[in-house]
């Protein structure tokens, strides 16, 4: 099954300023949305449908953590399917062999998942392959260098989702939108409340689970005052 090819690019729309100077206009932050570790599948297919009409979403990634394969495979050809039919890239945590086998759009792959040359081996230079890099311009650096298709750093905030994590600071955000051209993903206990300050350094995506799933007036709401915080931001830089 050819890999459906969703661009995660970040690309500055140049505009002319009076001086003639070329002033970069920023690009809109996009949502990337991550599974629940676990899920009943038929109750997780209707919010994630929910989530879907809600509006933009450039990114999905499931992330079943400790689940039997055959699992994982279920889940994703019940859910992939609806996310390219939406043109949501449909990406699969930790396994890039799996990943191509189910013609995912991509892998994401961390510190202790497998390298990413050898990743990038098994699934194409036409996927998508994103790296974790939790508070490290280093790790980003050397992410970037090896082609990959964005950077996350986090976590931002404390997550409900994921037990260990890094402390990032904002500040990355602006180092690596400020030096590298490849996208960066910021991730970790983000909500609508507290993702404006994450959008104005200059994430390209927030990487959103428990805020999306667990949001009081439901996934599609969510995604909606997600993409409307996003627009008022944007609108102030
Ligand atoms: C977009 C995104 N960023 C970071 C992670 C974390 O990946 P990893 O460090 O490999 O931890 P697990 O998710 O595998 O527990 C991610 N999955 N997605
Ligand atoms: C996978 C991952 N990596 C760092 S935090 C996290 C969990 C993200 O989920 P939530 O948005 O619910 O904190
Ligand atoms: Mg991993």
């Amino acid at each position: 099954m050819p890999l459906a090819t969703v661009n995660i690019t970040r690309e500055w729309n140049r505009s002319t300023s009076m001086q003639g100077q070329e002033l970069p206009e920023r690009i809109p932050t996009r949502l990337y949305l991550i599974s629940p570790a676990e899920i009943d599948l038929d109750s997780f297919e209707t919010a994630f449908k929910e989530a879907l009409e809600g509006g933009d979403v450039a990114c999905f990634q499931l992330r079943l953590k400790d689940r039997p394969r055959d699992e994982i495979v279920t889940a994703a050809k019940r859910l992939m399917p609806l996310a390219q039919a939406a043109n949501v890239a449909f990406l699969l945590n930790d396994d890039p062999q799996l990943a191509r086998e189910l013609g995912a759009d991509g892998v994401h792959i961390g510190q202790d998942d497998m390298p990413f040359k050898a990743a990038r081996e098994i699934v194409g230079a036409n996927a998508i392959v994103g790296v974790t890099c939790k508070n490290s311009k280093h790790l980003a650096m050397q992410a970037a260098e090896n082609g990959a298709d964005y950077v996350a750093f986090g976590a931002f905030f404390p997550s409900t989702t994921k037990d260990e994590t890094t402390r990032a600071d904002v500040d990355i955000l602006s180092w690596c939108s400020g030096l590298i051209e490849t996208p960066c993903v910021a991730i970790g206990g983000i909500t609508v409340e507290n993702a404006p300050a994450l959008v104005k350094n200059g994430a390209d995506f927030l990487s959103v689970s428990a805020g999306v799933w667990n949001y009081k007036a439901g996934p599609k709401q969510a995604v909606r005052d997600f993409n409307r915080m996003i627009d008022k931001v944007i609108a102030t830089c």
